[in-house]
């Protein structure tokens, strides 16, 4: 099945729709997935829960500073400060990473136990021993900003990379793309031309030249192509034609051939298929379910040519044109062609011998004809 679908579409084809359906995919992804991550990572920069411990820490410091310098400063409110600005600071890794950690936690320790010993008096040396705690927390803040800012370049670098990477990609997959659709372009022409190059020749091959007409090959093929329907053939003979040419010439002769292409196929009410046999021969397949449109068709012919009056100088039988016709009435199936040709052509003959100009039509018994 793939495999029959490939031949008929031309493995280009697939191979092309392949590539810029994974050119779409990719665009999706990237713009699905890829795009929105990276925004993600950078939004959450500045948002509330980007803000480092220490910051928050050195916020509840400052609270717990503006709280002893009022006039009439609450130990409770500066010492719940404190507090939290030790949890904020009492994080393993600013233990782990800044020294100064340690100490402060120690300092923001001992004040919060003197805080509560004797709230007023210490206010001075409360607000001075603070000062190496936001050292610290500077340190530590700067520290992290450094670390952060490390990350954040080795996100960027890795996401400018795949970003490049993706494009890269993406353009190679739509060039290939691009030029399978010019392969599979290109062989869909060559097989388009070579089809109408044998159209061509198939044609001409059943073919007469002179006429346009079909020749001896296309009235075999024509019968073939329908074996169940009842036909008349009819061969067509101009007489005299010899002294036509001899005293015309061959170019008036061919003329004339031309001629009698267009009168016949009037005749046939242009319902027929006509041949030229060969020389001044022509022949005649028409589907006919009556033995009477046969006679109509050759009463019709012979009158035409009457009516028409060809000038002949030269013919024995009379100034004018005129044609012998034979025929048959037959069924492909129960008559060869060479049979029914041999009948034709055997009236063809009797008309001769009987002083030309006229028609006789051969209907056998034997065969019956087919779907009457
Ligand atoms: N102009 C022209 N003449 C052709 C062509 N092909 C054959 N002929 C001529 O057609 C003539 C056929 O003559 P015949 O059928 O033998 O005899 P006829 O003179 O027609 O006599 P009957 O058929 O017995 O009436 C010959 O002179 C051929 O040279 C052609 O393509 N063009």
């Amino acid at each position: 099945m793939i495999h029959r679908l490939w031949e008929k579409r031309s493995g280009w084809l697939w191979l092309s729709l392949a590539s810029f359906s994974t050119v779409v995919l990719l665009v999706i992804y990237d713009m699905r997935l890829l795009t929105p991550q990276v925004d993600r990572y950078f939004s959450q920069h500045d948002n509330v829960t980007g803000h480092q411990l220490a910051t928050r820490s050195r916020v509840f410091l400052h609270d717990t500073l503006e709280e002893l310098l009022k006039e009439s400063p609450s130990p409770e409110a500066a010492s719940l400060s404190l507090e939290v600005a030790y949890g904020f600071l009492d994080i393993n890794i600013y233990r782990e990473r800044y020294a100064c950690t340690e100490s402060s936690l120690a300092v923001l320790d001992s004040l919060q136990r003197q805080l509560m010993r004797a709230p007023s008096a210490e206010i001075e040396r409360v607000t001075r021993s603070l000062l190496p705690v936001l050292e610290c927390l500077t340190d530590i803040e700067i520290g992290q900003r450094v670390q952060r800012s490390q990350t954040v370049n080795g996100f960027v670098d890795k996401a400018r990379d795949h970003q490049a990477l993706l494009f890269f990609g993406t353009l190679i997959v739509y060039l290939l793309g691009l030029l399978f659709w010019w392969f599979h372009e290109k062989q869909r022409r060559a097989t388009e031309k070579a089809s109408r190059e044998s159209l061509r020749w198939m044609t001409k091959a059943l073919q007469d030249p002179l006429t346009g007409v079909g020749n001896r090959n296309a009235l075999h093929q024509h019968i073939a192509e329908q074996p169940d329907e009842t036909m008349g053939l009819l061969l067509i003979d101009i007489d005299h034609f010899k002294p036509y040419n001899d005293c015309l010439g061959h170019p008036e002769g061919d003329r004339l051939l031309r001629q009698l292409v267009g009168l016949i196929d009037l005749s046939m009410a242009g319902e027929a298929k006509l041949y030229r046999m060969g020389g001044d021969e022509f022949a005649v397949l028409l589907s006919c379910r009556s033995r009477d449109v046969l006679r109509q068709r050759c009463v019709a012919l012979v009158d035409a040519v009457h009516r028409q009056a060809f000038n002949h100088p030269s013919s024995p039988i009379g100034p004018i044109v005129t044609l012998s016709v034979g025929g048959v009435w037959f069924c492909p199936s129960d008559m060869a062609l060479e049979q029914a040709y041999a009948a034709a052509d055997a009236a063809l003959y009797r008309v001769k011998q009987a002083g030309r100009d006229g028609w006789e039509v051969d209907y056998p018994t034997t065969p019956v004809p087919c779907s009457v």
